[in-house]
C-alpha cells in the first residue's frame, strides 16, 4: 500500500526533514485487525503525552482520521505513523508554530514462528545499556540508536529478543518489547521514569491485571529479582505476549499468569 504524507499518497520526504536531520518527532507502530488499529487509542494518548513533551504542534484530529481511513484500506497488517517536526534549513532550533509532518506506512501482518508464543523465547544478554534521560524516558522519539545498537548484538535465530539493562543494571524492557516477572502472585514491571518506551502493550496488561485484581508493581528490578521470578514474559502491541524461558543460564517454566495475559492480548489483537 502507498504511503502517505499529510494525508496525501506520497514517495519521497523533503531532505530538509527535521526527523532525518535530528530525530525530531515520534513513532507509533499499530497493529491493524479487520480494517481497525488495535488499542488506537493508548497509541493516541503516548502521541499526544510526547508532542506535549517535545512541544510538537500536531494536527490530532487529522491523524485520527487519517489513521483509521488508511487502517481501514489496509484490513490487516502494521501501520507505522511517523510524526516529525516538519523541515528546518540547519540548526537545532525550531520554529515553535511549526506544523508536524504526518507519515504512514502499510506493511504486511508481522509473521514470527509460531513457537515463540506457544514455547516461549530465550532472550540475548545485551550489553548496550539504556542511558538516562528523564525528559524522554517512556516516549516512542525517533531516537532509536540504542535499540539499533542492541539488536546488532545476535544474528542467531535462537534468541528471539534481546534483555536492555540501564547504566546501574537495572533490567528495564526489551529492544523492542516491554518486560514483566512475576513473583508470588505479583505482576511487576520497570519503572520506566528513567528510561525505557511505556508499550502500549505494557499499559494495556497493567489495566488488564488491575481489572482481574490482580497485584501490580512497577518498581526497580535487579537481575537477582530476575532470577527469583516465577515467570517472566515480554510483551509489545504487534505479537501480543510472548513467554520468557531463558535469559543466558537462567530459565523460568510459562506460568498462569504469563498465559491468561497472552490470551487477552492475542484477543484484543484478533478482535
Ligand atoms: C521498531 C518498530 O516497532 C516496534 C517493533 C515491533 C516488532 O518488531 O514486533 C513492534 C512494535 C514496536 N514496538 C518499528 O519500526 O515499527
Ligand atoms: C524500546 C521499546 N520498548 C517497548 C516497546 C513496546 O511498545 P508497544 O507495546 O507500544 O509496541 C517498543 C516497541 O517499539 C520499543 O521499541
Amino acid at each position: 500500500m502507498d504511503s502517505w504524507v499529510d494525508g496525501q499518497p506520497a514517495d519521497a520526504l523533503s531532505l530538509k526533514d527535521r526527523g532525518l536531520a535530528y530525530g525530531d518527532g515520534l513513532f507509533e507502530t499499530i497493529a491493524v485487525h479487520d480494517g481497525f488499529p488495535v488499542l488506537l487509542d493508548r497509541h493516541l494518548v503516548r502521541l499526544a503525552k510526547g508532542c506535549r513533551r517535545l512541544a510538537i504542534n500536531l494536527d490530532h484530529a487529522a491523524v485520527v482520521s487519517e489513521v483509521l481511513t488508511y487502517a481501514e484500506q489496509l484490513n490487516d497488517g502494521v501501520l507505522k505513523l511517523i510524526i516529525t517536526r516538519g523541515d528546518s534549513l540547519r540548526g537545532y532550533a525550531f520554529d515553535p508554530s511549526a506544523q508536524a509532518r504526518r507519515i504512514l506506512t502499510g506493511n504486511p501482518p508481522a509473521v514470527y514462528p509460531q513457537a515463540h508464543a506457544e514455547q516461549g523465547i530465550r532472550l540475548f544478554p545485551c550489553t548496550t545499556r539504556l542511558s538516562f534521560q528523564p525528559l524522554l524516558a517512556g516516549l516512542k522519539h525517533l531516537n532509536r540508536l540504542e535499540q539499533v545498537m542492541a539488536r546488532a548484538e545476535w544474528q542467531d535465530t535462537e534468541h528471539a529478543e534481546g534483555l536492555m539493562l540501564d547504566q546501574a543494571g537495572r533490567v528495564i524492557e526489551g529492544v523492542f518489547s516491554n518486560v514483566f516477572l512475576v513473583h508470588d502472585g505479583v505482576l511487576i514491571t520497570a519503572d520506566l521514569s528513567s528510561c525505557g518506551v511505556e508499550g502500549v502493550m505494557r499499559a494495556e496488561l497493567l489495566s488488564q491485571a488491575e481489572s482481574l485484581g490482580i497485584p501490580l508493581q512497577i518498581t526497580d528490578i535487579t537481575l537477582e529479582q530476575l532470577q527469583g521470578a516465577d515467570e517472566v514474559f515480554v510483551c509489545n502491541s504487534v505479537y501480543g505476549v510472548w513467554p520468557v524461558r531463558a535469559y543466558a543460564a537462567l530459565s523460568w517454566p510459562v506460568g498462569p499468569l504469563t498465559r491468561k495475559l497472552q490470551t487477552i492480548a492475542r484477543a484484543l489483537l484478533d478482535a
